[in-house]
């Protein structure tokens, strides 16, 4: 029984809805949710170790835009991605966990988050994602960002922390390290954020909720 405990207690703070409620209530409260050691951890370690069992040539440079606009920029960002598929166990299950928050998130804050999309990235030492919103005002596309760090016992030294910025004017703005099983809920349209370069290799999952936006009667291409 006591091992049945205890097995429960290191399942992680973001097995279940607590959690979720915490994120509601962070994101009706300041738009933000930052989450030390919250990703549950057998789901953190299964995609830990599916990133790094992948070989490199499943990385792609990471570009900016989307679609027709979508180009690599080195200006901007210089980090590699891989889109999170259903096909590998890891994957599956962490597009499973987001359904479980997107189901609670639409119920609790009625944000009517339609679909999901979410990539690894690795930043080698010296990468860096410039100052951006990860979406613009009026596109009604990514609604809310999530993103979740997958690496181990990162230094205060190691650098690449993600960089919050409160509006337009901030220019101080919360540095979050991208400490292991680290959470960080956010509005995509409202925070500017970068992420700063780090003196080692640095790996992520960035994925943002979108609402539907195929019934929206903007004029594409514009008048
Ligand atoms: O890895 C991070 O900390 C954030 C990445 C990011 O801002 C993005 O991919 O849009
Ligand atoms: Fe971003």
């Amino acid at each position: 029984m006591a091992a049945i405990l205890n097995l429960n207690s290191h399942s992680g703070e973001g097995e279940g809805t607590e959690f979720f409620e915490k994120i509601a209530k962070d994101i009706q409260d300041k738009g933000f949710s930052i989450n030390p050691c919250a990703l549950p951890h057998m789901l953190g370690e299964s995609l830990a170790g599916h990133l790094h069992s992948m070989p490199q040539f499943n990385f792609e440079q990471a570009g900016i835009g989307r679609e027709s606009e979508h180009s690599v920029n080195n200006f901007v960002r210089t980090d590699d991605i891989c889109w999170i598929t259903g096909e590998s166990d890891a994957g599956r299950r962490w597009l499973e966990w987001n359904s479980s928050l997107q189901t609670f998130l639409n119920r609790r804050l009625f944000l009517g988050l339609f679909s999901f999309e979410s990539h690894f990235a690795h930043y080698s030492p010296g990468d860096f994602y410039k100052r951006h919103f990860d979406a613009f005002k009026g596109e009604a596309n990514r609604v809310l960002s999530v993103v979740v760090y997958l690496n181990h016992a990162w230094q205060p030294d190691d650098g690449g922390e993600l960089v919050i910025y409160q509006n337009e004017q901030d220019q101080e703005g919360i540095k979050v390290t991208p400490s292991f099983g680290t959470m960080v809920v956010f509005l995509s349209e409202e925070f500017p954020h970068e992420v700063l370069p780090a003196s080692r290799d640095r790996f992520s999952i960035a994925s943002w909720y979108r609402v539907n936006s195929s019934t929206s009667e903007k004029a594409d291409p514009p008048a």
